[in-house]
C-alpha cells in the first residue's frame, strides 16, 4: 500500500496539473462515469482545455503525461523515440496470445519483430494482395446491390465490418469466410464475441487489470475463461492449426497473403537460427500466430469504423459526394472495373475525403501512447522513467488553433497545395517508427470500398434523420454508438 500510494505523489513532482484523482483507481472512476453518460470522449476535451496541453492523469497507480502540444509529440515520437520505444500494453494483454505480438513487444524485440513485419506492408506487397481484396469489394458491391433495391434504410456499418473482417481474415487468418453474406459463420461470429466484450465496463478481468496489475501473473491464467477469453480461445487454436499446417506446407505451397510473408520471415521456414541470420533475428512460430492475430485486432473494426464514418459523412454533405463521384466516374470510364493500385491511391480528392474522415472521426485516439524507458525532458517538462506519455488524436484533431472550424468536413482542407501544417497535425495512425504498420493496407481496403460505393449508388440519410452522429468510445477506439443508418439509390 505504501508502494501504492508512494506513485500517486509523481504529479506534483513532476510539477503537472490535473484532474483530482483517488488512491484506489486514480482517475478510472472519472472516465467510467463520463462512459456512462456518453461524454467519455468530451471528457479529454475538457481536461484539455482546463489543465493545459501537457497535463498529468492516473489509470489505477499508472501515472501519465496527457500531451497534446505538437512539438511536445514530435520529440517524444519521432526525435526522442530511444526514450519512448514501448507502447504501454495494458498488463492483461501481458500473455498470450499478445505478448508476442507487436502491440507488446518490447525494445530490442519489438525491433527485431518490427523489421520483419515492415517488408509484409510494403507498396509491392499491396499490389500483391489488391485482387484479393478487391475480389472482397465486389463482393461488397453485390450485397449494396440487394440493400439499394430494398430501398430501405440499413445499417452500414454491419456490412462494412462484414467486409473488413472478411478480408483480414483471408489475408491474415488465412480463413475464406463466408461472413459478409452469413451472419451465423463461425469466424464472423467469435470474432463479434470476442470484440463485444473486450471492453472494461464488461469484463472483470479487464478492470481489474488496470487497478490491480500486481496480481496479474496468477490473474492471467483465467484469461482463457472470461467472457472475451473463450472466444479468443477458440479464434487462436484454429490460427495456430492453420500457421502449423502452413510451416509443414512451406516448401510445396505459397500463398499470397500476409500470413505468408510472415513465414518467409520465420526461423521455422527459413530453416535459419538467430546464429546463422545475426544481421536480421528471424521470426518466432509465436511471433508469427500471435502478429496475425493482431492484424486481425487492429485490421477489422479500425477500418470499418473508418469506412462508417465516411459512409455517414458523404450521406450527410451532398457536395462533397457529387465532387467525389465525378472524380470516380473519370476513372471508371478509363479502367472499366478494376482501376489500377497506382491510380487509386493518387485519386485526389478520394485522398481528400480520406484523410479530412480520419481526421474528423479518427477510429483508434487512445493507443498513441508510449513508456518512457529512459527518464528525460520534454519541452522543459519531466518525463519520469516507466511513466506512460499519452497524445490522446481526438484532442488533437479538434484543435480550432490547427484545425479552423474543426466540427465541419470539409475535404479541400487537404487539397490546397500551400498547406504548411505541423507533421503532427494529422496522426490517427500515429507516427514516427513505431505507427501503424497496417496503414497501406487499411487505405488500399479503404479507398476501394469507398470507390466502389461511389461508382454504382448515391449514399442518403434516412428521411427526417438530421441528428448529429452519437460516438462512443470502447477500449481504444471510437465509433458510431448506434451504427450508420443510410439508403442507396442506384446512380
Ligand atoms: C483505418 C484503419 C486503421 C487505423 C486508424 C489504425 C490506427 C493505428 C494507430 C493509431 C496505431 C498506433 C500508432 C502509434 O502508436 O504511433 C496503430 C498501430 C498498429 N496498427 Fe493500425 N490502424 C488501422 C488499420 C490497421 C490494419 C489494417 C492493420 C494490419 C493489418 C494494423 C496493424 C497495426 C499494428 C500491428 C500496430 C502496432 C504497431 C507497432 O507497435 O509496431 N492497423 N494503428
Amino acid at each position: 500500500l505504501w508502494e501504492r500510494s508512494k506513485t500517486f505523489t509523481i504529479r506534483e513532482e513532476v510539477g503537472l496539473s490535473g484532474p483530482p484523482f483517488n488512491y484506489i483507481d486514480g482517475n478510472i472512476h472519472q472516465i467510467m462515469e463520463a462512459k456512462k453518460t456518453g461524454n467519455v470522449l468530451e471528457l479529454m476535451l475538457q481536461w484539455t482545455e482546463k489543465y493545459g496541453n501537457i497535463f498529468g492523469m492516473f489509470i489505477g497507480n499508472r501515472f501519465y503525461t496527457v500531451v497534446t502540444d505538437l512539438d511536445a509529440v514530435r520529440e517524444i515520437f519521432i526525435k526522442q523515440f530511444n526514450n519512448f520505444t514501448n507502447r504501454e500494453e495494458p498488463k492483461f494483454n501481458d500473455t498470450k496470445p499478445m505478448m508476442n505480438s507487436l502491440f507488446n513487444l518490447r525494445t530490442d524485440r519489438w525491433k527485431n519483430a518490427r523489421n520483419c513485419v515492415t517488408p509484409a506492408f510494403s507498396t509491392g506487397k499491396m499490389k500483391l494482395m489488391y485482387d484479393t481484396v478487391h475480389s472482397k469489394v465486389v463482393k461488397f458491391q453485390e450485397i449494396m446491390e440487394s440493400r439499394c433495391e430494398s430501398g430501405n434504410a440499413f445499417n452500414i456499418y454491419d456490412d462494412f465490418q462484414g467486409l473488413t473482417l472478411d478480408t483480414i481474415g483471408v489475408c491474415a487468418f488465412a480463413v475464406d469466410s463466408k461472413c459478409q453474406t452469413d451472419r451465423q459463420d463461425p469466424f464472423y461470429v467469435n470474432v463479434r464475441k470476442m470484440f463485444a466484450e473486450f471492453d472494461m465496463e464488461r469484463s472483470w478481468y479487464m478492470k481489474l487489470g488496470l487497478i490491480m496489475p500486481s496480481l496479474m501473473p496468477v490473474l492471467k491464467h483465467f484469461r482463457p475463461y472470461t467472457s472475451f477469453g473463450r472466444p479468443e480461445a477458440i479464434l487462436v487454436k484454429n490460427l495456430e492449426k492453420v500457421v502449423d499446417q502452413r510451416i509443414k506446407m512451406y516448401k510445396d505451397c505459397r500463398t499470397v497473403d500476409i500470413m505468408q510473408l510472415l513465414l518467409d520471415q520465420s526461423k521455422e521456414c527459413t530453416g535459419c537460427d538467430d546464429a546463422a541470420n545475426k544481421s536480421r533475428p528471424l521470426l518466432t512460430r509465436d511471433e508469427v500466430v500471435e502478429n496475425c492475430y493482431a492484424f486481425l485486432l487492429a485490421g477489422y473494426e479500425t477500418t470499418s469504423t473508418a469506412l462508417a464514418f465516411t459512409a455517414w459523412l458523404l450521406a450527410k454533405n451532398p457536395d462533397a459526394q457529387d465532387k467525389l463521384q465525378s472524380e470516380v466516374d473519370q476513372h471508371i470510364n478509363e479502367f472499366g472495373d478494376k482501376i489500377p493500385y497506382d491510380s487509386l491511391m493518387k485519386l485526389p480528392y478520394l485522398d481528400a475525403v480520406f484523410k479530412e474522415s480520419l481526421r474528423l472521426y479518427p477510429p483508434v485516439i487512445l493507443f498513441t501512447a508510449r513508456t518512457c524507458v529512459k527518464k528525460t525532458v520534454i519541452m522543459g517538462h519531466p518525463i519520469p522513467e516507466d511513466t506512460i506519455v499519452l497524445s490522446p488524436v481526438h484532442v488533437i484533431h479538434q484543435n480550432p488553433e490547427i484545425w479552423p472550424e474543426p466540427k465541419k468536413f470539409d475535404p479541400e482542407r487537404f487539397l490546397s497545395k500551400n498547406e504548411n501544417r505541423h507533421p503532427m497535425a494529422w496522426i490517427p495512425f500515429g507516427h514516427g517508427p513505431r505507427n501503424c504498420v497496417g496503414l497501406r493496407f487499411a487505405e488500399m481496403e479503404y479507398k476501394l470500398a469507398i470507390f466502389h460505393l461511389m461508382s454504382k449508388f448515391n449514399l442518403s440519410l434516412p428521411e427526417g434523420d438530421m441528428a448529429e452522429l452519437r460516438v462512443t468510445q470502447s477500449a481504444i477506439l471510437m465509433r458510431p454508438l448506434d451504427g450508420v443508418h443510410v439508403v442507396l439509390s442506384s446512380r
